[in-house]
């Protein structure tokens, strides 16, 4: 079976009386992409930011391949191999598509500078299809192209694993399809995901696996049929009343 590379126990977070993430555990195989749904507000983005450490967690414990990252701040978590994109797009606005990825680079897993730094990031926006754009400007880009250069800043730190949070959200139904092809790439690269999505179509054509999220708690974990026909997932998603 192949190497975990993300590990929760018991990561919970408070947010005063709220306890947003409750006692969650699961793991992360290398090579795998991992859906995490749940309905609105259950946890999903707050799990995100504890494994990156945007957030400290409150109780629990988080590794990466074995070592533990709990209460590392998040530029440490990101240097060991965590990349993320966020729900809403942060580019650096003053700098163009290639300077943006490059710093992915410079502040990611493998350190780069100068020209390699500049090779790489070519590389990274070749593959998702944005080489041409590499001068522009990131306030002139389209919405998907924004998004794109988020995943190839996020690429270029070449990470162990990589945190989509929403990733899709946002498109239109043509973006939609052109999003999945390259997150279908990404998997097919072998690539470790975690997938924070609501675009079911989204989680049942590149999930492996899913864990489900309802008020906190893991509801669900297993295969993405078997999860997505799990009565209580179900529940969850629709709400009691029209189960
Ligand atoms: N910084 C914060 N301070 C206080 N409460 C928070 C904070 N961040 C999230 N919450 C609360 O924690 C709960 C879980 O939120 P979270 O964003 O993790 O859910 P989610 O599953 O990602 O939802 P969505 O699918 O709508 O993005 C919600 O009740 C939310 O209001």
């Amino acid at each position: 079976m192949a190497n975990t590379v993300i590990s929760l126990r018991g990561a919970t977070k408070q947010f005063g009386g709220l306890v947003a993430v409750d006692n969650v555990s699961f793991d992360v195989r290398e090579h795998e992409v991992l859906g995490l749904i749940g309905p609105n507000g259950s946890g999903k983005s707050t799990t995100l930011n504890l494994i990156s450490g945007a957030l400290p967690a409150t109780d629990g414990e988080i590794s990466l391949r074995g070592g533990t990252i709990t209460g590392l701040p998040a530029r440490a978590i990101a240097r060991k191999g965590v990349s993320r994109t966020f729900q809403l797009v942060r580019l650096l606005p003053s700098m163009n598509v290639l300077e943006n990825v490059m710093a992915g680079g410079v502040f990611g897993h493998r350190r780069r500078w100068g020209q390699s730094a500049e090779r790489h990031a070519m590389q990274v926006l070749e593959m998702i299809g944005m080489a041409d754009k590499a001068k522009s400007h990131v306030g002139q880009l389209t919405y998907i192209d924004t998004k794109r250069v988020e995943l190839a800043r996020a690429l270029s730190g070449e990470p162990e694993v990589l945190l989509l949070d929403e990733w899709l959200a946002g498109l239109n139904p043509t973006e939609l399809t052109e999003g999945i092809d390259l997150i279908h790439r990404l998997r097919d690269e072998g690539r470790t995901i975690i997938l924070v999505e609501h675009v079911m179509d989204a989680i049942r054509s590149l999930c492996d696996n899913c864990v489900v999220m309802s008020s906190g708690k893991k509801i669900a974990e297993g295969s993405t049929d078997d999860v997505l026909s799990d009565p209580e997932v179900i529940r969850a998603y629709l709400g009691d009343d029209d189960a």
